[in-house]
């Protein structure tokens, strides 16, 4: 590269003699110059990028693998509201560095190649007037020239337009493939949307699905997987406010299942199912009807103060906090988020993970991989939190405390009872039993049930 620069250095300055070699030494030094430093820092940009679609990946991925805890938490809003939110971000930054390149590539274009074209015809130019002595012979070489530059610059221009039309082809061919993922998923979203009106249906009194104040009923109900396996045959069973139900059976037998049809996450194919409504309840004040707690645990990406208040945002649980202490107004109370701060740290400690606090720098406010960082147990019991903050009439808990210790275990129900929460509990643990004022069994997860009531 070297030699061959010196070689056409020493080759011009024959042809222009020390003028044109220096004005195109110039030339370079200044245009690279000026390009050097309106070039934005490419590098840093594109990082950031990757950086922001890493995250938003991510997301998408986790919200992917704990879609069934995310649905039982009804936290679907709340982690659209995020995806969204990185999306936008995202899409904000691409676009900045979209412009910036399409900029600075006109810029680099005309420094690099429209301009060096103008300067090359200066210095053809200036040739030409060093080499005034002999005119005849100046014209044929200067027409000959010339005839050469526009033959080569016509050829090399056809040939980059038939180069352009391949690459158009190829372009075509990567864009058709993305379009038809999107109209996958359009397919996707519309079918998906369609069959959702069971969310629906089950807040509005229908046939199947009818809405109870104070009791959970199943009415002759059959639980049947979407692979059209029986797992109850009308199940029959009423859980009213104080008689709580353990839920028993060999693994695969069903537990979860009633949970998910109780949920709405899967349709009734027989019979009816009465509920209260997920939904807070305005006369209450406070807490909501049902609050479900899965059997995988599931960590938010946010704050430890997060992790309780899901999927409420802050704001709302602010104002939630301030109703259950009678006021109103946010606006009326001086420092609103310490009211909510001081309720979770109770909640906290109550399922004896108030270390946390001291433990994470921030406090409140820490933002930690949870997932990663707390044990099973500790998100169990973070789990529980969650149904305590909430406070309400009926809690779902699908062997949610598992993986703590017995006397944990205990404590957590006996502060549920305190609470006045009714429990639904799917659980094999023997300890369980004196919280409890009911027993469905699942016998054999082929349909056959039995109902009996725990003697205390
Ligand atoms: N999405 C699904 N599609 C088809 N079958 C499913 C689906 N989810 C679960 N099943 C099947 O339904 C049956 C009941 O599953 P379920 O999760 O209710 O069992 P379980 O009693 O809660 O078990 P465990 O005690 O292990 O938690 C199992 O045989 C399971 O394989």
């Amino acid at each position: 590269m070297l030699l061959f620069n010196l070689r056409f250095t020493w080759r011009m300055k024959l042809l222009t003699g020390r003028r044109g070699v220096t004005i195109l030494y110039a030339y370079m030094l200044l245009g690279l110059g000026f390009l050097r430093t309106v070039t934005p820092d490419f590098g840093d940009l594109a990082s950031q990028e990757q950086q922001l679609e890493g995250t938003f990946r991510f997301m998408h991925e986790r919200l992917r693998t704990h879609a069934e805890s995310v649905a039982f938490f009804g936290g679907g809003a709340r982690e659209k509201a995020m995806i969204e939110s990185r999306f936008k971000e995202l899409l904000r930054h691409s676009t900045f560095l979209l412009k910036k390149k399409w900029l600075y590539g006109i810029l680099d274009d005309f420094v690099t190649k429209q301009l060096p074209h103008n300067v090359t015809w200066g210095l053809s130019l200036l040739y030409a007037v060093e080499h005034k002595g002999d005119r005849a012979m100046i014209s044929t070489q200067g027409e000959l020239a010339h005839a050469l530059r526009y033959l080569a610059s016509v050829v090399s221009q056809s040939f980059f337009a038939f180069g352009d039309i391949l690459e158009l082809h190829k372009k075509f061919v990567e864009l058709s493939g993305g379009v038809n993922r999107i109209f996958e998923l359009e397919e996707l979203l519309d079918a998906a949307q369609s069959g959702d009106g069971l969310t629906d249906r089950l807040s509005m009194p229908s046939e199947r699905y009818l809405h109870s104040k104070d009791a959970i009923s199943f009415i002759e109900a059959d639980i049947i997987t979407p692979s059209q396996k029986l797992l109850a045959w009308q199940l029959t069973c009423e859980i009213v406010q104080g008689k709580s139900l353990l839920v028993t059976g060999p693994n695969g037998s069903g537990k979860s299942s009633i949970f998910r049809v109780l949920r709405g996450l899967w349709p009734i194919a027989n019979g009816g199912l009465a509920k209260p409504l997920q939904q807070f309840s305005e006369e209450k004040g406070y807490g909501c009807g049902i609050f479900y707690v899965p059997q995988r645990p599931y960590t938010c990406l946010g704050t430890l103060r997060d992790q309780i208040i899901y999927p409420l945002s802050r704001e709302e649980a602010t104002i939630r906090t301030l109703r259950l202490f009678g006021k109103d107004s946010v606006y009326e109370h001086a420092d609103t988020s310490e009211v909510l701060d001081s309720r979770l740290r109770i909640i906290l400690e109550n399922v004896r993970l108030n270390y946390l606090l001291e433990r994470e720098q921030g406090g409140w406010d820490s933002n930690q991989n949870w997932e990663d960082m707390l044990s099973l147990g500790e998100q169990q019991r973070l789990g529980m939190a969650r149904l305590f903050f909430h406070s309400p009439e009926f809690g779902i808990l699908d062997e949610c405390t598992n993986a703590t210790s017995v006397d944990v275990e205990e404590q957590l129900y006996r502060l549920a009872t305190e609470m006045g929460i009714t429990v639904v509990t799917s659980s094999q643990r023997p300890a369980l039993i004196p919280f409890h004022s009911m027993e469905l069994r699942l016998i054999d997860g082929e349909g056959n049930w039995e109902l009996r009531t725990i003697k205390q």
